[in-house]
């Protein structure tokens, strides 16, 4: 069976940077589920649509097709041959983001576009362990304290780490329902560890798979 290596998490727990470098080591591309519910909420945010109208969102996603592209350097999802990963980071998009990913349809539809992507991969969202991916064979889970996932986010919007802080908690609160840990995921709190300490855990923890 080909590597899949899960990385959820909370906002802003490091889930991205970690997945990135841990796809680094290993020379696998990585993937960043979060990108294609980020691209939904662009989209349903420019055609002003009803973020409640869950059919409406999934005809925008049908009608759009966002792509996403796992690059090594960083994904990216195109519209056709319009770049909009440079859209997808902004305080107002986690502000709605929550209230797109709830609906099921759409929900179907990310797992239907992950699920085409040829493993092996690192791929890091909230339900990559449990929902999408429940046979990869290394799942991690990762968490921080508020206050310090408020500071890490703090130097990509131009909010304080309060207002930061304050968003962060109301995101987890919404995301709860589809970010509980997988079954068999190593759960690691980040709070007290640099970057490199968590990944060099997820490496660990994937050599101890491969000399299973
Ligand atoms: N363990 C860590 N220690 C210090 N900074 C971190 C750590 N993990 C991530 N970061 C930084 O915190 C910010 C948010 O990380 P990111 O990977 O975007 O989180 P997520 O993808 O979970 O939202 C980034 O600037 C990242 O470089
Ligand atoms: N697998 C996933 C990934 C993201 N999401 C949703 O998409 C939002 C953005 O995810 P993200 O990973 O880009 O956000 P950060 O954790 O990087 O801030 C989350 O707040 C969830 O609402 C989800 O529901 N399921």
């Amino acid at each position: 069976m080909a590597l899949i290596i899960t990385i959820d998490g909370v906002a802003a727990s490091g889930k991205s940077s970690v997945a990135r470098r841990v796809a680094e080591e290993l020379r696998l591309p990585f993937v960043s589920s979060g990108l294609l519910y980020r691209a939904a909420t662009v989209l349903a945010l420019r055609e002003s649509l009803d973020l409640s109208d869950g059919a409406a969102l999934l005809a925008a996603l049908e009608h759009f097709s966002p792509r996403l592209i796992p690059d090594a350097a960083g994904n990216r999802v195109l519209v056709g041959t319009d770049d909009l990963t440079g859209a997808l980071h902004t305080a107002e998009v986690d502000a709605h983001v929550s209230q797109v990913s709830q609906h099921p349809p759409l929900r179907r539809w990310v797992r239907e576009q992950l699920r085409l992507l040829p493993p092996p991969f690192v791929v890091e969202g909230r339900d990559m362990g449990s929902a999408v991916f429940p046979e990869a064979a290394v799942k991690y889970y990762l968490t921080a304290r508020p206050e310090v996932r408020a500071r890490r986010r703090g130097a990509e919007r131009d909010l304080s780490v309060e207002q930061i802080e304050w968003a962060l908690r109301e995101r987890d609160r919404q995301d709860a329902a589809q970010s509980a840990p997988a079954e068999g995921a190593v759960l690691l709190d980040t709070s007290d560890m640099n970057l490199e300490q968590v990944v060099e855990r997820i490496l660990e923890g994937v050599r101890a798979w491969a000399d299973r």
